[in-house]
């Protein structure tokens, strides 16, 4: 089955043309800047279409050229909130679009523009299969305890305000893939991984399942990430607040403006360790409080999942930066991690062991794929008629 695979940010939209059964990707791409102008365009990229229905007719066009007119049978659709409702994927009609848009305020990042994309696939391809893959869903089995917040009940049950936890897709296929690579039989893994991208977020793994994760009620909560604070003592927003900042501002501020963003002045990773190893006291410390966050989790999350088998390292960051990698293995000697320099060094697209064989727990970079996991699971959707 040919799926079109659709990962919809508030301003891109990533594309990737599968072929589920035999594992290719026949065509991809990202449009940038969508609603907002000409952006230019440049090296394989589309730029400044003025909304998802115009973004939808460059992907068609792109698609068209690259595939000299073949079709797809179907579209996969990440989504990142689900809420308490969709525990798995879901072929998707006009009441299920309803229901993920009433999810938009709890991620205004995210949410927004896939519903978008949903409605203007549906307009453009009526006949066509429409799936939606949450990031939530993995999360579902959370222990109550690791899901509550210790706030007033009415809150969680008038409002929703609970834990979700998010990039379940990629946490799911990563301790997936993790298991396989230490010939583990998944629902006996037990696990810490580490998805550090653009967002950033670290999932306890016990007997395959998610018991722990630190996103919470929106993407916001737990890492130092790009642009996003992660952790900080929610008292800060009160006092802003009386000091006259907007919900806008506050907003802006926390998921924008902070994290290496805040502390660096950039949220690139590879700048970031660029600038900390030409001497710049400012970079050295966002990577200090990264690090020293990152660790923080991994070492409660081992206890959470009663001794993990593995840290698995994923994502642009986890995959790549073998300096941050070190950063957090060097904060980790009291779990008996040890990191050898020289694996840890390697590139390579492959899932690999980068620590020592003496280390307590070995450490692993495995990359993900979360439009693989989305393809596949779109077709196990169309195929099952769910
Ligand atoms: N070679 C690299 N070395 C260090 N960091 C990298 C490298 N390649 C990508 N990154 C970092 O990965 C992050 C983006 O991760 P990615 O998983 O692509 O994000 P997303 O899919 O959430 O947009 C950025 O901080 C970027 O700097
Ligand atoms: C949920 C989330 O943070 O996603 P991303 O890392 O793609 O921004
Ligand atoms: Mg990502």
């Amino acid at each position: 089955m040919l799926v079109l695979v659709i990962n919809s940010g508030s301003s891109s939209l990533k594309y990737q043309v599968r072929d589920v059964e035999a594992g290719s990707v026949l065509a991809e791409g990202l449009i940038e800047k969508i609603g907002m102008g000409n952006g230019g365009g440049g090296d394989g990229e589309i730029e400044g279409p003025r909304d998802h229905a115009e973004a939808l007719e460059l992907v068609d066009a792109a698609i068209h050229e690259a595939l000299g007119g073949q079709v797809f049978h179907a579209v996969g659709h990440r989504v990142v909130h689900g809420g308490e409702r969709f525990a798995e994927p879901v072929l998707v009609d006009s009441e299920i679009t309803r229901a993920i848009e009433r999810l938009n305020p709890l991620a205004p990042l995210h949410n927004p523009a896939a519903v978008l994309g949903l409605r203007a696939i549906a307009q453009k391809w009526p006949e066509l299969p429409q799936v939606a893959v949450f990031d939530t869903a993995f999360h579902r089995t959370l222990p109550e305890h690791a899901w509550r917040y210790a706030v007033p009940d009415e809150l969680y049950t008038n409002h929703g305000i609970r834990r979700y936890g998010f990039h379940g897709t990629s946490h799911d296929y990563v301790s997936r893939q993790a298991a396989a690579l230490l010939d583990v039989p998944v629902e006996e893994f037990d696990a810490v991984i580490a998805h550090l991208g653009n967002g950033a977020s670290v999932t306890a793994i016990r007997a395959g399942q998610s018991i722990d994760t630190s996103m919470g009620f929106t993407p916001l909560e737990g890492l130092v990430m790009g642009t996003r604070s992660g952790d900080l003592d929610p008292s800060i927003l009160v006092f802003l607040a009386r000091a006259g900042w907007s919900p806008e501002d506050l907003d802006t501020m926390l998921n924008r403006q902070s994290g290496l963003k805040g502390l660096a002045g950039n949220n690139d990773m590879r700048s970031v360790v660029e600038a900390a190893e030409a001497g710049d006291a400012k970079a050295a410390m966002a990577l200090a409080v990264a690090s020293y966050r990152l660790a923080k989790y991994i070492g409660g999350y081992h206890v959470a999942v009663g001794g993990a088998k593995a840290l698995v390292f994923t994502a642009g960051i986890g995959e790549n930066s073998h300096q941050f990698r070190a950063l957090v293995a060097d904060r980790l000697g009291a779990l008996g991690v040890e990191l050898d320099s020289v694996l840890n060094l390697e590139r390579s697209r492959d899932p690999r062991v980068i620590s020592t064989p003496r280390s307590a727990i070995p450490v692993l970079v495995v990359p993900t794929d979360e439009e693989r996991a989305i393809a596949e699971a779109t077709a196990a959707v169309v195929n099952s008629g769910r």
